[in-house]
């Protein structure tokens, strides 16, 4: 099933409008980045797709088995290793005992983690950490996952290969992904489409479709990211320019 808003609206409380009247579709198994300024209601929108928040005018569908989240902050319980931390993840998502060990070595393998299932949190790194968020996600067994800004905090190095592992990962389950993310790079490395968002209010003001051969050219890759950082620098500078 895809993810339908339809004229979603969202303010909270008394406040200003946050998002306005966004129309969209996603398709099963698109991957879809949400590309904004800080503030422009990126979370929000997230936060309305996991059923975390309700709109306040029109409306969103989800498929009915709701979504799996990730988070910038990977939020690893600290006592248990990374085997440990995704058997509870599908635990909690109803998988039989008998199966969790396999079923959680097969994701820790599928994050690229088999040298380090055993570890604590705090014995690995970053990139790690959020390796293993992944696999805990993907232990959810959901159609669609959500990701706000999971590599935000990562090294470019570190961040580059969870990039070609995600997108990896993305061919082989055939979920549906949205990706938050405010860095114009990351959403073209990533997305088969970009949905550029405003701020105050947010409204989807550009969307760009990235096929594989365009991703594949250095040259093109790059003009378009000028030119969307060009947008969301636009962006920056009239509410800069409004707020004073
Ligand atoms: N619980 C809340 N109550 C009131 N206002 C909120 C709440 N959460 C977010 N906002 C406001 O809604 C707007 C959008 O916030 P949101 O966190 O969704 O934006 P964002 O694009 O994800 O930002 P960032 O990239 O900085 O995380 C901001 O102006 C923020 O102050």
């Amino acid at each position: 099933m895809s993810v339908e808003l339809s004229e979603t609206t969202l303010r909270y409380g008394d406040g200003p409008i946050v998002l306005d009247g966004l129309t969209e579709s996603i398709r099963p198994g698109e991957f879809v980045a949400l590309l904004g300024a800080s503030g422009c209601g990126k979370s929000s929108l997230l936060n309305m797709l996991a059923g975390l928040l309700e709109p306040t005018g029109g409306s969103i569908d989800v498929p009915d088995d709701g979504a799996a989240f990730m988070f910038q902050d990977p939020t690893l319980l600290p006592w248990l290793s990374a085997q440990g931390n995704v058997e509870l993840a599908l635990r909690l998502a109803g998988v039989p005992r008998a199966e969790r060990s396999v079923r959680a070595r097969e994701l820790i393998d599928l994050v690229q983690l088999g040298h380090a299932r055993e570890k604590k949190p705090h014995e690995m790194s970053g990139g790690m950490r959020q390796r293993v968020a992944l696999a805990r996600a993907l232990a959810q067994q959901r159609r669609l996952l959500l990701m706000d800004e999971p590599f935000a905090a990562l090294d470019a190095i570190t961040r580059d290969m969870l990039h070609e592992e995600l997108r990896a990962i993305w061919q082989r389950t055939g979920m549906t992904i949205v990706f938050v993310t405010h860095n114009v790079r990351e959403a073209i490395r990533l997305a088969g489409r970009i949905l550029v968002l405003s701020s105050h209010p947010g409204r989807v003001i550009d969307t760009r479709t990235i096929t594989d051969d365009f991703r594949a050219d250095p040259a093109r890759a790059a003009a378009l990211a000028a030119e969307l950082t060009d947008v969301l620098r636009k962006e920056q500078f009239k509410h800069e320019h409004l707020d004073q």
